[in-house]
């Protein structure tokens, strides 16, 4: 029989899962709003600032960190898999506990969910973040690195061909993951960022960071981080701890089982705290064989917004955003920049799961139905 473990007196951790949110309502726009679709069940939703593009909820999350240290007991939580999380037991709070498999650190993040009304209008949002992004950091370092991911994200960055604001003779691109496939590949992530962005901008083609072709995979991953590591910190700085790269900006996506990048739940590769490219094999998701940046790689990052939007991700996203999980289970909730901000894109249909008006219950728990 499953005992569901009633933690609800006390708030656990409270990565965003658990934490409590505080709304905030975005400034009017200038401009009459549009009507709000009625479907939306998004009880904080604003009349305001829906029109011309502007996410009009802003939902900043408290830090992500133990408030009341470990609990004795957690478990019992319906994950992204399906399945019920096993329930794990430990000596308690301020006990010296045996650290879960994945060590939550104890930092700021600065975090927001952008919610927009259309894709379209979270693609306007994306484009708006990139150029701010690339316009901080060349004023500050004279670069610009910026980090894609694969899957839908590539076909989004169409309109930073035409944008203002982003000197292409200052910007390096890198994948924050990619599959081991030729460039000609369909599969190709450089292939789709080529097509839908990189061959429409003057780049110099030695500032667009693509994998070695033709190598096994674990070799792939070594010479990608080869590379990384031989640009000089002027133009990619590293973290004073680990010196790990901080890249300005990292872009993700996110799968329905929580991955990011290529790292997937209850994987080792999502683990790692050491190395900045691993390989993985037997990835869940097609193709097998891939290179992926590490999870302290993403959180060295000085911004990382994930990108998720229509319907097919309204799952995740509340899971994500509001279920307590076994730490790992998934990848997502393990994206916590250090020092730095992580901003989610959704749209309506993304977000419809949502039900923020709980989120400033810091104490309600276990968000998951179960
Ligand atoms: O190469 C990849 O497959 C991606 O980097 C992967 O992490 C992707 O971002 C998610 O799977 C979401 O993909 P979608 O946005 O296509 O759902």
């Amino acid at each position: 029989m499953l005992v569901h473990t009633r933690l609800g007196q006390q708030p656990c951790l409270s990565g965003r899962s658990n934490t409590a949110y505080r709304v905030i309502r975005c400034q009017a726009a200038p401009t009459a709003p549009s009507p709000i679709p009625e479907k939306s069940s998004l009880e904080s939703r604003t009349k305001e600032g829906a029109d011309n593009g502007k996410a009009f909820i802003h939902l900043i999350p408290n830090n992500g960190r133990w408030e009341n240290g470990i609990p004795p007991v957690m478990g019992a939580h319906l994950m992204a898999s399906g399945t019920i999380s096993p329930i794990s037991v430990s000596k308690g709070a301020g006990v010296d506990v045996t650290p879960h498999q994945f060590q939550y650190h104890d930092t700021e993040t600065e975090a927001s969910v952008m919610l927009y009304v259309t894709p379209e209008k979270a693609q306007a949002g994306l484009v708006k973040l990139v150029v701010e992004a690339a316009e901080a950091a060349v004023k500050a370092k004279g670069a610009f690195t910026l980090v894609l991911s694969g899957g839908s994200l590539p076909a989004l960055l169409g309109p930073l061909a035409t944008a203002k604001g982003i000197d292409w003779s200052k910007t390096h691109i890198f994948f924050v993951d990619e599959r081991n496939v030729p460039h000609s590949s369909p599969d190709s992530t450089y292939k789709a960022a080529q097509e839908a962005l990189l061959s429409k901008v003057p780049i110099p083609p030695a500032q667009v960071y693509a994998i070695a072709e033709g190598l096994p995979v674990e070799q792939a991953a070594v010479q990608y981080e080869g590379r990384l590591v031989s640009i000089p910190a002027a133009a990619l700085p590293r973290t004073a701890e680990g010196g790990f790269p901080v890249f300005d900006l990292i872009l993700l996506g996110v799968g329905p089982d929580g991955h990011v990048a290529s790292l997937f739940p209850n994987r080792p590769e999502t683990s790692a705290s050491k190395g900045w490219i691993l390989p993985v094999k037997n990835s869940p998701k097609p193709p097998p064989e891939r290179i992926t940046m590490t999870m302290p790689v993403i959180n060295a990052a000085k911004e990382v917004a994930i990108v998720a939007l229509g319907a097919g991700k309204c799952e995740i996203v509340q899971r994500v955003l509001e279920v307590q999980a076994l730490p790992g289970a998934l990848p997502a909730q393990l994206v916590r920049p250090r020092g730095g901000k992580l901003k989610w894109l959704l749209d309506v249909a993304s977000a419809e799961g949502l039900d923020t008006a709980h989120w400033n219950e810091g104490k309600r728990f276990p968000r998951s139905a179960f």
